[in-house]
Protein backbone atom coordinates (compact mmCIF):
# COMPACT_ATOMS: atom_id res chain seq x y z
CA UNK A 1 0.00 0.00 0.00
CA UNK A 2 1.10 3.61 -1.02
CA UNK A 3 0.64 5.84 2.39
CA UNK A 4 2.52 8.94 0.64
CA UNK A 5 -0.23 9.55 -1.80
CA UNK A 6 -3.12 12.03 -0.94
CA UNK A 7 -6.11 11.28 -3.57
CA UNK A 8 -8.46 14.49 -3.48
CA UNK A 9 -11.83 14.16 -3.71
CA UNK A 10 -13.08 16.62 -6.09
CA UNK A 11 -16.24 15.73 -6.99
CA UNK A 12 -19.68 18.18 -6.21
CA UNK A 13 -21.44 15.43 -4.61
CA UNK A 14 -21.31 12.80 -1.58
CA UNK A 15 -22.58 9.65 -4.00
CA UNK A 16 -19.56 10.69 -5.80
CA UNK A 17 -17.39 10.60 -2.95
CA UNK A 18 -18.63 7.83 -2.20
CA UNK A 19 -17.92 5.92 -5.54
CA UNK A 20 -14.27 7.14 -5.18
CA UNK A 21 -13.45 5.33 -2.04
CA UNK A 22 -15.33 2.45 -2.84
CA UNK A 23 -13.25 1.96 -6.35
CA UNK A 24 -10.03 2.97 -4.77
CA UNK A 25 -9.84 1.34 -1.42
CA UNK A 26 -6.07 0.88 -1.79
CA UNK A 27 -5.97 4.43 -1.00
CA UNK A 28 -5.28 5.57 2.93
CA UNK A 29 -5.50 9.39 2.43
CA UNK A 30 -7.81 11.42 1.39
CA UNK A 31 -8.57 15.05 0.46
CA UNK A 32 -11.48 17.20 0.98
CA UNK A 33 -11.60 20.02 -0.72
CA UNK A 34 -13.42 23.29 -1.29
CA UNK A 35 -16.00 21.75 -3.96
CA UNK A 36 -17.04 19.22 -2.33
CA UNK A 37 -17.03 20.37 1.28
CA UNK A 38 -18.78 23.28 0.48
CA UNK A 39 -21.73 21.21 -1.50
CA UNK A 40 -21.82 18.75 0.90
CA UNK A 41 -20.62 19.92 4.42
CA UNK A 42 -19.29 17.78 7.68
CA UNK A 43 -20.66 14.43 6.20
CA UNK A 44 -17.84 12.97 4.16
CA UNK A 45 -15.62 13.63 6.99
CA UNK A 46 -17.68 10.99 9.05
CA UNK A 47 -17.46 8.41 6.36
CA UNK A 48 -13.53 8.89 6.03
CA UNK A 49 -13.62 8.39 9.57
CA UNK A 50 -15.64 5.11 9.89
CA UNK A 51 -13.48 3.56 6.99
CA UNK A 52 -10.48 4.80 8.45
CA UNK A 53 -8.73 6.76 6.14
CA UNK A 54 -6.00 9.43 6.85
CA UNK A 55 -7.82 12.65 6.12
CA UNK A 56 -6.45 15.97 4.78
CA UNK A 57 -8.98 19.21 5.00
CA UNK A 58 -8.03 21.60 2.39
CA UNK A 59 -10.16 24.56 3.04
CA UNK A 60 -7.14 27.26 2.16
CA UNK A 61 -7.88 29.64 4.80
CA UNK A 62 -6.88 33.24 4.27
CA UNK A 63 -8.72 35.43 6.69
CA UNK A 64 -7.72 37.62 10.05
CA UNK A 65 -6.30 36.16 13.11
CA UNK A 66 -10.13 35.90 15.13
CA UNK A 67 -11.92 33.89 12.04
CA UNK A 68 -8.78 31.80 11.66
CA UNK A 69 -8.66 30.62 14.63
CA UNK A 70 -12.29 29.93 15.09
CA UNK A 71 -12.17 28.04 12.07
CA UNK A 72 -9.22 25.90 13.07
CA UNK A 73 -10.63 25.09 16.26
CA UNK A 74 -14.17 24.18 14.62
CA UNK A 75 -11.85 22.12 11.58
CA UNK A 76 -9.67 20.14 14.35
CA UNK A 77 -12.70 19.29 16.28
CA UNK A 78 -13.45 16.65 13.05
CA UNK A 79 -9.50 14.85 13.96
CA UNK A 80 -8.69 15.67 10.66
CA UNK A 81 -5.11 15.24 9.83
CA UNK A 82 -3.90 18.10 8.04
CA UNK A 83 -5.91 21.51 7.68
CA UNK A 84 -4.38 24.41 5.28
CA UNK A 85 -4.24 28.04 5.56
CA UNK A 86 -2.33 30.30 3.21
CA UNK A 87 0.99 31.57 4.23
CA UNK A 88 0.02 35.04 2.84
CA UNK A 89 -2.34 35.09 5.79
CA UNK A 90 0.36 36.70 7.49
CA UNK A 91 2.58 35.53 10.78
CA UNK A 92 -0.28 36.79 13.33
CA UNK A 93 -3.22 34.47 11.54
CA UNK A 94 -0.73 31.64 11.45
CA UNK A 95 -0.05 31.52 14.98
CA UNK A 96 -3.80 31.99 15.75
CA UNK A 97 -4.22 28.90 13.58
CA UNK A 98 -1.96 27.20 15.63
CA UNK A 99 -3.57 27.98 18.94
CA UNK A 100 -6.92 26.76 16.87
CA UNK A 101 -5.90 23.37 16.43
CA UNK A 102 -3.55 23.33 19.88
CA UNK A 103 -4.62 19.76 21.80
CA UNK A 104 -5.90 18.43 19.21
CA UNK A 105 -4.11 16.15 16.29
CA UNK A 106 -4.71 18.34 13.41
CA UNK A 107 -1.39 19.46 11.78
CA UNK A 108 -1.79 23.08 9.75
CA UNK A 109 0.48 23.39 6.17
CA UNK A 110 1.14 26.41 5.00
CA UNK A 111 0.24 27.09 0.92
CA UNK A 112 3.42 28.71 0.00
CA UNK A 113 2.47 29.25 -3.76
CA UNK A 114 -0.41 27.45 -5.36
CA UNK A 115 1.04 25.26 -8.16
CA UNK A 116 -1.52 26.93 -10.77
CA UNK A 117 0.87 29.75 -10.42
CA UNK A 118 3.86 30.83 -12.75
CA UNK A 119 6.96 33.06 -12.55
CA UNK A 120 4.97 35.51 -15.35
CA UNK A 121 2.18 35.59 -13.04
CA UNK A 122 3.63 36.24 -10.20
CA UNK A 123 6.07 38.54 -10.99
CA UNK A 124 3.44 40.45 -13.73
CA UNK A 125 0.03 40.14 -12.01
CA UNK A 126 1.04 39.79 -8.61
CA UNK A 127 3.54 42.15 -8.54
CA UNK A 128 5.87 39.79 -6.00
CA UNK A 129 9.54 41.02 -6.86
CA UNK A 130 11.36 38.09 -5.96
CA UNK A 131 12.14 35.27 -8.03
CA UNK A 132 9.48 32.88 -7.89
CA UNK A 133 11.86 29.88 -6.08
CA UNK A 134 12.72 32.59 -3.81
CA UNK A 135 9.44 34.03 -3.20
CA UNK A 136 8.37 30.17 -2.28
CA UNK A 137 11.08 29.76 0.20
CA UNK A 138 10.51 32.67 1.90
CA UNK A 139 6.82 32.19 2.70
CA UNK A 140 7.90 28.30 3.80
CA UNK A 141 10.18 29.71 6.37
CA UNK A 142 7.88 32.14 7.38
CA UNK A 143 5.76 29.41 8.26
CA UNK A 144 7.97 27.65 9.51
CA UNK A 145 9.38 30.40 12.29
CA UNK A 146 5.78 30.77 13.51
CA UNK A 147 5.56 26.78 14.07
CA UNK A 148 3.55 25.32 11.50
CA UNK A 149 3.66 21.84 11.13
CA UNK A 150 4.67 21.98 7.11
CA UNK A 151 3.98 23.46 3.72
CA UNK A 152 2.17 23.00 0.50
CA UNK A 153 4.36 23.27 -2.26
CA UNK A 154 5.31 22.60 -5.86
CA UNK A 155 7.84 19.83 -6.50
CA UNK A 156 9.76 22.08 -8.02
CA UNK A 157 10.88 23.84 -5.39
CA UNK A 158 10.42 21.49 -2.52
CA UNK A 159 14.09 19.68 -2.63
CA UNK A 160 15.36 23.52 -1.74
CA UNK A 161 12.73 24.17 0.68
CA UNK A 162 13.45 20.96 2.58
CA UNK A 163 17.54 21.80 2.55
CA UNK A 164 16.34 25.28 4.46
CA UNK A 165 13.13 24.26 6.84
CA UNK A 166 14.88 20.38 7.94
CA UNK A 167 13.49 17.02 8.26
CA UNK A 168 10.95 17.87 10.29
CA UNK A 169 8.78 19.73 8.05
CA UNK A 170 6.43 18.31 6.37
CA UNK A 171 6.00 19.04 2.39
CA UNK A 172 3.31 18.08 0.66
CA UNK A 173 3.21 18.42 -3.17
CA UNK A 174 0.33 19.07 -5.66
CA UNK A 175 1.13 19.62 -9.27
CA UNK A 176 2.22 15.78 -9.87
CA UNK A 177 2.11 14.56 -13.40
CA UNK A 178 3.18 11.22 -14.51
CA UNK A 179 4.23 11.02 -18.22
CA UNK A 180 1.94 11.56 -20.38
CA UNK A 181 -0.95 13.26 -18.32
CA UNK A 182 -2.97 15.79 -19.16
CA UNK A 183 -1.08 18.74 -17.32
CA UNK A 184 -4.68 20.95 -17.42
CA UNK A 185 -4.24 24.06 -15.20
CA UNK A 186 -1.42 23.03 -12.87
CA UNK A 187 1.88 25.06 -14.05
CA UNK A 188 4.87 24.01 -12.05
CA UNK A 189 5.29 20.09 -12.15
CA UNK A 190 6.89 17.03 -12.19
CA UNK A 191 6.31 13.56 -12.21
CA UNK A 192 5.87 10.79 -8.92
CA UNK A 193 8.91 9.50 -8.77
CA UNK A 194 10.69 12.91 -9.43
CA UNK A 195 9.00 14.80 -6.83
CA UNK A 196 9.74 11.84 -3.99
CA UNK A 197 13.30 12.16 -5.38
CA UNK A 198 13.29 15.79 -4.46
CA UNK A 199 11.89 15.67 -0.88
CA UNK A 200 7.94 15.63 -0.85
CA UNK A 201 7.07 13.67 2.25
CA UNK A 202 3.34 12.99 0.57
CA UNK A 203 1.89 13.50 -3.01
CA UNK A 204 -1.42 15.18 -4.01
CA UNK A 205 -2.26 13.24 -7.54
CA UNK A 206 -5.67 13.98 -8.61
CA UNK A 207 -6.99 13.90 -12.13
CA UNK A 208 -4.41 11.64 -13.56
CA UNK A 209 -5.95 9.09 -11.35
CA UNK A 210 -9.04 10.02 -10.41
CA UNK A 211 -10.18 11.28 -14.31
CA UNK A 212 -8.72 8.12 -16.05
CA UNK A 213 -10.97 5.59 -17.63
CA UNK A 214 -9.12 3.08 -15.09
CA UNK A 215 -8.21 4.60 -11.98
CA UNK A 216 -7.35 1.55 -10.13
CA UNK A 217 -4.66 0.77 -13.63
CA UNK A 218 -3.94 4.40 -13.39
CA UNK A 219 -3.12 4.25 -9.28
CA UNK A 220 -1.36 1.06 -9.69
CA UNK A 221 1.43 2.58 -12.35
CA UNK A 222 1.86 5.83 -10.08
CA UNK A 223 2.75 3.34 -7.50
CA UNK A 224 5.10 1.01 -9.64
CA UNK A 225 7.05 3.78 -10.91
CA UNK A 226 7.59 5.58 -7.13
CA UNK A 227 8.52 1.92 -6.07
CA UNK A 228 11.54 2.81 -8.54
CA UNK A 229 12.92 5.53 -6.22
CA UNK A 230 13.36 3.59 -3.03
O1 LIG B 1 -3.58 22.76 -1.23
C1 LIG B 1 -3.62 21.98 -2.19
O2 LIG B 1 -3.89 20.79 -2.01
C2 LIG B 1 -3.21 22.48 -3.51
C3 LIG B 1 -2.30 23.51 -3.52
C4 LIG B 1 -1.69 23.90 -4.73
O3 LIG B 1 -0.82 24.77 -4.76
N1 LIG B 1 -2.07 23.26 -5.86
C5 LIG B 1 -3.02 22.29 -5.89
O4 LIG B 1 -3.28 21.75 -6.98
N2 LIG B 1 -3.64 21.92 -4.72
C6 LIG B 1 -4.71 20.90 -4.73
O5 LIG B 1 -4.19 19.64 -5.20
C7 LIG B 1 -5.12 18.98 -6.04
C8 LIG B 1 -4.46 18.73 -7.37
O6 LIG B 1 -5.33 18.02 -8.18
P1 LIG B 1 -4.91 17.55 -9.64
O7 LIG B 1 -4.41 18.76 -10.38
O8 LIG B 1 -6.18 17.00 -10.21
O9 LIG B 1 -3.83 16.51 -9.46
C9 LIG B 1 -6.37 19.86 -6.12
O10 LIG B 1 -7.32 19.35 -5.20
C10 LIG B 1 -5.90 21.23 -5.65
O11 LIG B 1 -6.90 21.91 -4.91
Amino acid sequence: MNDKIIVPLDVPTLDGAIALLDRLPQVSFWKVGLELFISTGTDILKILKERDKRIFLDLKLHDIPNTVAGACRAAAKHDVDFLTIHATAGRAALQAALDGVRGSKTQLLAVTLLTSLDARELAFDLKVPLELPEYALHMALLAEETGIHGAVCSPREVSQLQRVCGDDFTFVCPGVRPTGSAIGDQRRVMTPSQALKAGATYLVIGRPITAASDPIAAWEQICQEMESVS
